[in-house]
């Protein structure tokens, strides 16, 4: 199977978590690693979320950067990477800024289950997949951007997408900004919710970079194969 080169980068607090337990978004990165996260976007062919992500934030995902928009154009690229929803009833509004804000594609991945009249609508303002019955199979749905000419994905979350990109094997590297805050909370989002893996499951990393920012560390590690 060939898909693109995946990587997710999130924004945890000390204790995990990537929001509160209303899931209202908290300003966790400082100016510095929100323009790290900049270049990210603007190095990359797309950014994907999930539709919990859009309902939550309503995020634009554009390149903020006006020197960074200029080099893509300069590139003979589109001012902002594709944007992408992993959207499975297609439930994403059709006033959401992802389609409001910022020249470039969009994509919405949905499944056999959405509603036809809604992937009509849609059509006026994104390309549509449709990969997976019931839910999208994350799998095919990479297949297909890498068919669409998508070889580096950038993941911003939130939780449930990012449990779902990495326990099906789809993710080469991750990179979590560690802030100086505790939100805690059993219900609010950590970096990877979902199932869990089982003990004989549990996912490894190899650590390949950190570094102190502002008031946190940024860590990136390497998705190692599970056997
Ligand atoms: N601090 C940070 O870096 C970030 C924080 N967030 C936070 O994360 C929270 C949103 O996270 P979630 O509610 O977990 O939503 P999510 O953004 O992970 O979207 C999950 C939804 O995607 C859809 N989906 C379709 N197929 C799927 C599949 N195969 N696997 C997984 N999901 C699939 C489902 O409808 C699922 O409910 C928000 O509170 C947001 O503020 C989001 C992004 C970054
Ligand atoms: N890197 C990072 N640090 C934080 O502190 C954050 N809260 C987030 N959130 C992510 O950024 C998205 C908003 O993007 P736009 O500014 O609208 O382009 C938000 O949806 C989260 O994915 N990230």
């Amino acid at each position: 199977m060939e898909r693109p080169f995946v990587f997710i980068n999130s924004a945890m607090s000390a204790d995990g978590k990537i929001s509160t337990k209303e899931r209202k978004q908290v300003k966790i990165s400082g100016s510095f690693d929100f323009d790290r996260v900049d270049a990210l976007r603007a190095g990359s062919d797309a950014v994907m979320v999930g539709i919990g992500t859009v309902i939550a934030d309503d995020p634009s995902l554009t390149v903020k950067s006006e020197k960074r928009q200029i080099e893509r154009k300069q590139a003979g690229l589109e001012e902002n990477p594709v944007r992408v929803v992993v959207d499975s009833n297609a439930k994403i509004p059709l006033d959401a800024d992802i389609f409001k804000k910022g020249e470039g594609r969009r994509i919405v991945i949905v499944s056999g289950s959405a509603s036809s009249e809604k992937l009509r609508q849609l059509e006026d303002v994104a390309t549509i997949i449709i990969a997976g019955e019931d839910k999208v199979d994350l799998a095919a749905a990479m297949e297909e951007l890498r068919k669409t000419g998508i070889n580096r994905l950038m993941v911003e979350g939130g939780a449930t997408l990012n449990w779902g990109m990495l326990s099906n094997g789809l993710v080469d590297e991750v990179y979590t900004f560690i802030g100086n805050l505790i939100i805690g909370g059993n219900t609010s989002p950590t970096f990877v919710d979902g199932e869990g893996f089982t003990e004989k499951e549990i996912m490894r990393l190899d650590l390949f970079e950190a570094e102190g920012m502002e008031e946190g560390i940024l860590l990136k590690w390497k998705v190692l194969p599970c056997y």
